[in-house]
């Protein structure tokens, strides 16, 4: 049974570990000491106190549900520490040279970085933007004020740029984005509205290119914890953690 811990033990983290069962949380770790214990206590995981004592728990992989920043901070560590990851806050890897840096260290330690669909439909054929062009590439996502942490009393645009630039003051907000841009190997266009007559998170994709265009539109329930974070956000990472043990992969 794969053995994980779990890196952040907020609103993701408490989803995943109501869900062990077919994976065995071992270890969890959490700059907020109390949410680790939560989930010591839900997952009989042991909760521990420094990410330096946490990584050396016996355990197979490190799923991320924590922020960019500590992507940014631990990732290297992880990888060098010969365990694999799954990364939901994927906007650390919008620098190339620190993208570069977790591929060698990957690399160099035989480990696999997985990025789950989170909160959109879609990203499985993005991936051939890799190998044909794609003319269009967009993502308009609209939440609601208190989804972003922003006053608002009618719908307006508050961003219209690359996915590179948005996540810099988004990062809690548009990781699908960004994980758009590395499925497609292009940076993808995002146009993001607050509205306070939604309490959805609604995220819309527009791409065209030589394979023909599509429109995906996900209109998504929030999190019971986390306005900001899709509940689909947290079942994609289940599902990964599920196909894992399964020898035929479905999806590209
Ligand atoms: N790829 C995708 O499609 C999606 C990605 N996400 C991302 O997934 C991540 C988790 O989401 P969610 O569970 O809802 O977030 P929460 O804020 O509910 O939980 C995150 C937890 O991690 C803690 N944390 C943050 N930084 C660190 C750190 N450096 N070391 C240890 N703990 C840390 C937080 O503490 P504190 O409260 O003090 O910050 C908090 O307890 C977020 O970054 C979110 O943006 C979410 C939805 C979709
Ligand atoms: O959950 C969502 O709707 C998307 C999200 O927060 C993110 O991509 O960071």
């Amino acid at each position: 049974m794969l053995r994980i811990g779990l890196l952040g033990c907020g609103n993701i983290g408490h989803i995943i570990a109501r869900h062990a069962g077919r994976f065995t949380i071992v270890a969890v770790f959490d700059q907020v000491p109390d949410r680790a214990r939560e989930i010591e206590a839900i997952s009989g995981a042991t909760a521990y106190r420094e990410f330096d004592s946490f990584i050396q728990a016996g355990f197979d992989i490190v799923v991320e549900a924590a922020s960019v920043s500590a992507v940014k901070r631990h990732a290297p560590d992880v990888l060098a520490h010969g365990k694999d990851m799954v990364i939901m806050s994927v906007g650390a890897l919008t620098d190339p040279g620190f993208r570069n840096l977790i591929r060698a260290k990957a690399r160099e330690n035989g480990r696999k970085v997985y990025i789950p669909s989170g909160a959109i439909f879609g990203l499985d054929n993005l991936k051939i933007g890799r190998i044909s062009t794609l003319r269009k590439l967009l993502l308009r996502t609209t939440k609601s004020p208190a989804a972003l942490g922003i006053e608002a009393h009618e719908r307006r645009q508050i961003f219209a740029g690359k996915a590179n630039e948005c996540i810099k003051s988004f990062p809690k907000n548009v990781n699908v984005s960004v994980a758009m841009s590395l499925a497609a190997g292009m940076d993808a266009d995002v146009e993001l509205f607050v509205d306070p007559a939604v309490d959805q998170n609604v995220h819309e994709l527009f791409i065209e290119g030589d394979f023909g265009e599509t429109y995906v539109r996900v209109t998504n329930m929030p999190s019971p914890d986390n306005p900001a974070t899709s509940y689909l956000a947290a079942l994609s990472v289940l599902s990964l953690l599920e196909k894992m043990d399964d020898p035929i992969v479905v999806g590209t």
